[in-house]
């Protein structure tokens, strides 16, 4: 990249750079060995020539898109095959896939949860007899779950699977509207088998929800089998090439053996063997929730890069009258919208490498069959996956809002990406739903303190604060830390204290749970944002680098610090003993870090190694050509093929001549 010729704005920006943009790459990627990795492997991808499109993707109908995904995913998936054969190396699909579709492929569910659920949910046989399979693509499958009437209530699940002794077999139907698949990524045209998460009933009696593994469609014609019922459902606000589809069976009949039975069992007689804990068969989506913490950091990555490069680049009015204009990214209000993107992506990713190291040793536990840390796992992945979605949504609409009129064009790529991003908010569990599972683990772990008993770690604080809320306020990273804390432990005890007035005034805990629940959603919020904060300067601390990067790191850390006590200083007011002074020294602290990052802030995205081909933007890109590449991108539009569309003789025309007469 370093040859291209660029914009000199973004040469002068990068020429100020205070560190090794180099060094922060290997940082994040985690050494100078793994970036080269990567790059040769993106470079291998971007190479194949029949990876891109000579059409931008917008201007294709439906149907032609979806044909020109599924045609790119199939190559895809040959080059990293053949890739990983000659270089024995495993490459992130999931970045990539970003330059490749642009949007979201429709093989998305199979890597990200019919592949895993194989894994977590399978007995060794079974996955002896699948994974093989699915991991060679002999077989293309999705994660069937949501139906027509329920998403975020998993209980409520209306397919039923029916357990026939006699033929050894389950019977699938859906006997009513609501019982409808719908959702499920790859469903609509794509795959052939699906994880089907059903009711099981044996001899009239129901034993919950379990999965199943479903053929649908015939291997050869693609046909759906008898007793199928299967299609997509159309277009969305985003994740158009994710072929998102619906699925309904009548007495569709499945081998015993295609019941996942990692956890619950059914035997040949129709005995039902329960698992070690029936919640485990939730799995994975826990670990799905983890990698969303991840896809946050990249997405936010993407729109900070494109954001930043095009605000070095952009001039627009002046700050004094007889100086010339001022590139936008001088702009204090600027720089407030754009480097809390970056601190963001930096804080998730280091969150999300803190939440899967939990994710693995619980994994390990339960291999050995102890779920101690299950519900802490549970209760960490439903906030952050909660709050760090949420928050990526807002931070790439806040970008696209900082490009002006030009974030609003497709070629931008913003529209694209906020509409994957903004997805995360509602998928592998709706927000809110997700806080208060956590609010739930809260208030237990509220009581539990209120007992004097040991807490779990990611709670531990609740017990700190009950032996000692009155701690003074410190105006340092560590004193902003347990601030966080704070609030969330005043929160945590007014919405138990809520439930409490609610009970003593003759409501059952149902009923009070419901009344307190907006206080429960925004205690559980104020908890992970005490993790986001506590676990990312933790891990910028304990970072080694060289002088130079350690200070952007911390500048970085601290920002996001100081812009959350800021955005909810209300609630540090009620809840610690912050002073109005203290507000005020933090404001001053935070205009003073904007302008130390001011320098970097070109280093620090290009230290994001986004390629060009994985931004798509006309704004991000590494050369800055803008303006030229916004009139090359206008240019493909359809539309100027021509010097003048047939619609001018079929109905301008006689619109005017019709006003004439
Ligand atoms: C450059 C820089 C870059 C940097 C880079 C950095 C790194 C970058 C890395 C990049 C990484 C990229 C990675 C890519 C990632 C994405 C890939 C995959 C693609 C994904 C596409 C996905 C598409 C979308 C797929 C989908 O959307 S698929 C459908 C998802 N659907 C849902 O998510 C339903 C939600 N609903 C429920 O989950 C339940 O309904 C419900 C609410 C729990 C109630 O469940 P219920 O059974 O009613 O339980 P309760 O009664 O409430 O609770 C009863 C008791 O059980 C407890 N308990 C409930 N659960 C659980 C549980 N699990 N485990 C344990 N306990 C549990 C609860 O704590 C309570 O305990 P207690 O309090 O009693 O002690
Ligand atoms: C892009 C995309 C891809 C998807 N892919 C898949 C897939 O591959 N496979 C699959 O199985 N599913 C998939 N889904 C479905 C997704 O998992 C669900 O939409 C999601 O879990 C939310 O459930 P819901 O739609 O039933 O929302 P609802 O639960 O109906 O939410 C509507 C409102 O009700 C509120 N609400 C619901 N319950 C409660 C409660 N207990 N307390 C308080 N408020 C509540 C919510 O907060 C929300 O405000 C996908 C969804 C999207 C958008």
């Amino acid at each position: 990249m370093a040859n291209v010729k660029c914009n000199p704005d973004l040469v002068r920006e990068r020429a100020k750079c205070s560190f090794d943009v180099n060094e922060l790459i290997h940082l994040i990627d985690g050494g100078e060995n793994a970036t080269k990795e990567k790059r040769h492997f993106e470079e291998t991808i971007f190479s194949v020539k029949e990876l891109q499109d000579a059409v931008p993707e917008e201007y294709l109908s439906h149907k032609d898109r979806y044909e020109n995904a599924v045609r790119k995913a199939t190559i895809l998936r040959d080059v990293c095959r053949e890739y990983m054969k000659k270089y024995n190396y495993k490459p992130n699909r999931f970045r990539v896939g970003h330059g490749v579709f642009k949007d979201v492929s429709p093989f998305l569910l199979h890597d990200g949860m019919f592949v895993a659920t194989i894994i977590g949910q399978g007995t060794p046989e079974q996955q002896a007899e699948w994974l093989p399979k699915a991991e060679n693509m002999q077989i293309i499958g999705t994660y069937a779950q949501t139906e027509l009437g329920h998403g975020s209530f998993i209980r409520g699940l209306e397919t039923r699977a029916t357990y026939d002794p006699k033929t050894e077999e389950f019977i699938l139907n859906n006997a009513t509207l609501s019982s409808f698949k719908w959702w499920p990524g790859g469903l609509g045209s794509t795959v052939n088998h699906c994880i089907v998460v059903a009711q099981l009933f044996i001899n009239g009696k129901s034993y919950g929800i379990q999965p199943f593994i479903v053929q649908i469609r015939d291997l050869n014609t693609h046909k759906p089998l008898p007793g199928v019922k299967v299609g997509e459902i159309g277009p969305k606000m985003g994740f158009q090439t994710a072929n998102n589809g619906f699925l309904g069976f009548e007495n569709f009949r499945i081998p015993r053996m295609n019941m996942l039975m990692k956890n619950a069992q059914v035997l040949k007689d129709g005995t039902f063997v329960k698992g070690m804990n029936e919640k485990l068969t939730y799995g994975t989506m826990v670990m799905v929730r983890v990698g969303i913490v991840g896809d946050c950091s990249l997405n936010t990555s993407l729109a900070a890069t494109i954001a930043v490069r095009y605000s070095a680049v952009r001039h627009q009015s002046k700050i004094k009258a007889k100086e010339p204009e001022v590139q936008i990214l001088d702009y204090v209000t600027q720089q407030h919208k754009l480097f809390i993107a970056i601190a963001s992506s930096h804080v998730f990713r280091n969150v999300y490498s803190w939440l899967s190291k939990s994710y693995l040793n619980v994994m390990k536990d339960l291999a050995q069959g102890k779920q101690d840390h299950l519900p802490e796992l549970h209760a960490t992945a439903c906030c952050l996956k909660a709050v760090c979605s949420r928050d990526a949504g807002s931070v790439v609409e806040e970008c696209r809002l900082a490009c002006g009129g030009h974030g609003y064009m497709t070629s931008s790529n913003l529209p694209l990406v906020y509409g994957f991003t903004i997805a995360t908010v509602t998928y592998e569990g709706e927000q809110t739903v997700l806080l208060l599972q956590t609010a739930r683990y809260l208030v237990k772990a509220w009581l539990a303190a209120l007992q004097g008993k040991v807490l779990a770690p990611s709670v531990s604080y609740l017990s700190d604060w009950l032996k000692n809320d009155n701690v003074r306020w410190q105006n340092t990273p560590e004193g902003i830390v347990k601030g966080f804390q704070h609030v969330a432990a005043g929160k945590v005890k007014a919405a138990y204290d809520t439930i409490q007035k609610y009970i003593k005034l003759g409501k059952d805990y149902e009923d009070a749970w419901n009344l307190a629940s907006v206080q429960l959603m925004k205690a559980s919020e104020a908890h992970s944002r005490s993790i986001l904060c506590e676990v990312s300067w933790g891990e910028v601390i304990r970072t080694s680098a060289s002088p130079n990067l350690l200070q952007v790191l911390k500048q970085l850390a601290q920002l996001y610090l100081v812009y959350w006590t800021l955005e909810t200083s209300g609630d540090f007011l009620v809840y610690s003993n912050i002073s109005k002074d203290d507000i005020a020294i933090l404001r001053e602290k935070y205009e003073e870090l904007l302008a130390a990052i001011r320098p970097n802030a070109v280093g620090l995205v290009d230290a994001f190694d986004l390629r060009d081909e994985i931004l798509h933007s006309t704004l991000g890109s590494y050369d800055g050509r803008v303006y030229e590449r916004l009139m090359e991108e206008a240019l493909k539009s359809p539309l100027n093929q021509e010097s003048v569309n047939a619609s001018f003789h079929k109905y301008l025309k006689p619109l005017m001549e019709k006003a004439k007469l």
